[in-house]
């Protein structure tokens, strides 16, 4: 349904070009949910802004159910981009509409007779859990509804497909979930095909079907989810995934913290798990083959398509050599291991 093949978009400034993309080629199939993450001024927003054209890539192709954008003239485009919605991180309401009103706006944009409008408003406003709103003005929404009403508004034209400009960037981790729920169940009911962009795994991990990593303009991983997760390849994509899982030490260890031995033994260490490790159960083989006692300070591990992943913070308490073929007996099982300090 969306198909970017050899994009690059270079921006010229006084005496300087800015590489903003190069050389980018993603496909997403119809139905599915395909999220980009990268950091910020990875490329994200100009990327995501070359797929409807409001920013025109330098060079390739943007084919959209087939259709190349790049070579239709500004009316044709302007009739292709009907079938391409957009929601933005700051929802981009008009103020001086009602959320009724702000949803009619793109039908009367396209000359919708009055009461197939009011009709259709309604239903919209349904859908997103607003009916109770349809008179209020923007200005008295949270952000959740914002968004709400910017996806209605989308919506009104049955887009094919759905571009998410870090879209729920603005709102707080319970709205968030509702707000990719929503998504979700849209792209489920009407099979539009949604393109998002975030710097969170979080939001990835909630509703994408596949992930690609986006690095200076250029796509440096791509695969299903899951896959992603469990095996990442590059350092960024796992920067990405250890970002979005919280095992942090607790403040009673930061202050006692010694970043050297200094009579003290006992090393903090941090325990990456990946879809190549073995199992948590390693530890308790390590107490059993050395003399060590593990003790976990803080830990979270998660499933993605049946392969757990996670990280691990532990105090290792026994003799130096013990404690040291302990930590060579995990880096043996493919277990990233980091020693913070002493305690
Ligand atoms: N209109 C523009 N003119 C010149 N340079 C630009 C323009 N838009 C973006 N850039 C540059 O292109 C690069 C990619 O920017 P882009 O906004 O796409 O990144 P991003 O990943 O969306 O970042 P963020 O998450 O901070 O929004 C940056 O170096 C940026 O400075």
């Amino acid at each position: 349904m969306i198909e970017l093949k050899n994009v690059t978009k270079t921006f010229f400034k006084k005496n300087s070009a800015v590489s903003a993309l190069s050389n980018v080629s993603l496909v997403v199939p119809e139905g599915k949910i395909l999220g980009v993450i990268g950091a910020s001024g990875a490329g994200k927003s100009t990327l995501i802004r070359c797929v409807n054209l409001l920013e025109k890539p330098t060079s390739g192709d943007v084919l959209i159910g087939g259709l190349n954008l790049t070579r239709l003239g500004s009316a044709e485009l302007a009739k292709a981009r009907r079938e391409i919605g957009m929601i933005f991180q700051h929802f981009n309401l008009l103020s001086s509409r009602t959320v009724a009103g702000n949803v009619a706006l793109p039908l009367e944009l396209s000359s919708t007779p009055k009461e197939d409008i009011k009709k259709r408003v309604a239903e919209l406003l349904e859908l997103v859990g607003l009916s109770e709103k349809a008179n209020e003005y923007p200005s008295n929404l949270s952000g959740g509804q914002k968004q709400r009403v910017a996806i209605a508004r989308t919506l009104a034209t049955n887009p094919k497909v759905l571009l998410c400009d870090e879209a729920t960037s603005a709102l707080d981790p319970s709205t968030t979930r509702a707000i990719l729920d929503l998504l979700k169940d849209i792209n489920k009911r009407f099979r539009i095909t949604i393109l998002l962009i975030t710097h969170e795994m979080n939001v990835v991990k909630a509703i994408c079907d596949e992930v690609a990593v986006i690095s200076e303009g250029k796509l440096v991983e791509r695969g299903k989810v899951s896959d992603v997760f469990s095996y990442p390849e590059t350092e960024i994509a796992k920067q990405f995934i250890a970002s979005s899982l919280h095992a942090a030490l607790p403040a009673d260890y930061r202050e006692r913290l010694s970043p050297v031995p200094a009579g003290l033994n006992h090393p903090v260490v941090k325990l990456e798990f990946n879809g190549h490790s073995a199992e948590a159960t390693v530890l308790s083989e390590a107490s059993r083959k050395f003399n060590v006692d593990n003790n976990i300070i803080s830990a979270q591990m998660d499933h993605t398509g049946g392969v757990k992943y996670g990280i691990m913070l532990i105090e290792v308490a026994g003799p130096d050599a013990d404690t040291q073929n302990s930590l060579e007996y995990y880096r043996s099982k493919h277990i990233e291991v980091e020693v913070l300090g002493y305690v």
